[in-house]
C-alpha cells in the first residue's frame, strides 16, 4: 500500500473482473459494447478500440462513426454490428476532435450520454463529462486531464499532473464527480467513493501511438461483460478499470517477450490480450 491509500492491482484481483461465458449465455446475455470513436482523421484509433475489445472477450460490438471509418473497422473485425440497438455499456472518443463534432455525431453521443449505462470517456470525448446519466470513467494522459480540468475553471498545467498525478487524479474525480483513470508508466485509478489503485507497467514499450485506444477497448469490454455487478458495487467502475489497465500492462509485457523485450506496435498489444484474459480466467 503506498501513502494516501493507494494500492497496486495484482492479477488475483484483475482475475475477479474477468466474467466467463456460461452455457445459459448468448452474446446479448454477455453484453454489447457500443462504440464510438475515430474520424476521418484518426481512423486507426476506431479500428485498434475495436480490436483490443473484441479480444478481450465481450458479446458483440456494435460501431456507430463515419461510413470511411466503419468500413475500416470491419475490414479488420468483420463481426462488428453497424446496426443501432441496445448495448450495455459504451466507449466514446478515441481518435475524435472534440472541436470538430458535426451535428450527426454531436447527437449520436448525446444519445449515447443519455442511455443510463456505464460510459468509458475517452480522448476527444472527455469534455462531455458531467452531460452524462450513467456511471462514468475518464481515461485521459496528464496532458488531457491538465486541459480538461482548465476547462472546469480548475487552473492545472501539464507539468503539475506530471509532478502529482495522485494528488490531480483524485482532485479531478471529486471535481468531475466519476472515475478517473490517468495513463502513464504508472497508471492511477480512483473514484470518488475513494478507490485509490495503481497499475505499474513492466515496459515503457508502451508508449507509443494507439495502446491508449487498445486500452480504451479493452475498457469498454470489461464494463460491458460486467453489467450485470453495477448495482452491487459503487466502486466497480475503479476496479473494472484497474483490471483493464492491468490488463493492458501484461499484453504490452507479454507483446514485447514475445520478440525478445523488442518494440511493440498497438495492434501487438491488442493481439495480445486473448492469452492474459485466458490466464486470468483459468485462477477462478
Ligand atoms: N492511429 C490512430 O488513429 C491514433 C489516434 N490517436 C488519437 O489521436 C488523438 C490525439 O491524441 P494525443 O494524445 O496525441 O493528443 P494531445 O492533444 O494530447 O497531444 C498533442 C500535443 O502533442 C504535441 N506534439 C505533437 N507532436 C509532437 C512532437 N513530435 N514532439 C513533441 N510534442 C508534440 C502537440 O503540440 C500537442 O500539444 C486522440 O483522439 C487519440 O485517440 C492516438 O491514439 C494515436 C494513434
Ligand atoms: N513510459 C511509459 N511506460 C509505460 N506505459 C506507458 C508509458 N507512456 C504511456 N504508457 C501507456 O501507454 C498508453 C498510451 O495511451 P495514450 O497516451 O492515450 O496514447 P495514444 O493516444 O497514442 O493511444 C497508456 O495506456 C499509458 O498508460
Amino acid at each position: 500500500m503506498e501513502p494516501n491509500g493507494w494500492r497496486e492491482w495484482t492479477a488475483a484481483d484483475a482475475a475477479e473482473w474477468i466474467v466467463e461465458p456460461g452455457p445459459d449465455d448468448d452474446k446479448y446475455a454477455r453484453g454489447v459494447l457500443g462504440v464510438i470513436t475515430g474520424s476521418l482523421d484518426y481512423p486507426g484509433a476506431a479500428v485498434l478500440g475495436v480490436e483490443a475489445a473484441s479480444r478481450a472477450g465481450v458479446g458483440m460490438v456494435r460501431y456507430i462513426g463515419p461510413r470511411r471509418v466503419a468500413a475500416a473497422v470491419l475490414l479488420r473485425r468483420p463481426e462488428t454490428v453497424r446496426v443501432a440497438g441496445r448495448v450495455q455499456a459504451w466507449l466514446l472518443g478515441s481518435g475524435m476532435d472534440a472541436t470538430r463534432r458535426s451535428f450527426v455525431l454531436a447527437g449520436e453521443l448525446q444519445h449515447a450520454l443519455a442511455s443510463g449505462v456505464p460510459i468509458v470517456l475517452d480522448a476527444g470525448a472527455l469534455d462531455l463529462v458531467g452531460s452524462h446519466t450513467g456511471p462514468t470513467i475518464v481515461t485521459p494522459h496528464a496532458r488531457e486531464l491538465a486541459n480538461l480540468l482548465a476547462s472546469r475553471d480548475l487552473r492545472s498545467s501539464v507539468e503539475e499532473v506530471r509532478a502529482d498525478p495522485a494528488g490531480w487524479a483524485v482532485r479531478a474525480a471529486r471535481e468531475l464527480g466519476t472515475a478517473v483513470l490517468l495513463k502513464g508508466a504508472v497508471t492511477r485509478i480512483c473514484d470518488p467513493e475513494g478507490s485509490r489503485f495503481t497499475v505499474t507497467a513492466a515496459t515503457h514499450r508502451l508508449a507509443t501511438a494507439g495502446t491508449g485506444d487498445v486500452l480504451g477497448g479493452i475498457l469498454g469490454a470489461l464494463v460491458a461483460t460486467n453489467h450485470a455487478r453495477f448495482a452491487h458495487d459503487r466502486s466497480a467502475l475503479a476496479k473494472i478499470a484497474a483490471s483493464a489497465a492491468w490488463v493492458h500492462a501484461e499484453a504490452g509485457r507479454r507483446a514485447s517477450e514475445a520478440v525478445d523485450g523488442g518494440p511493440v506496435t498497438a495492434m501487438d498489444v491488442a493481439g495480445a490480450v486473448p492469452a492474459v484474459v485466458g490466464g486470468l480466467a483459468r485462477r477462478h
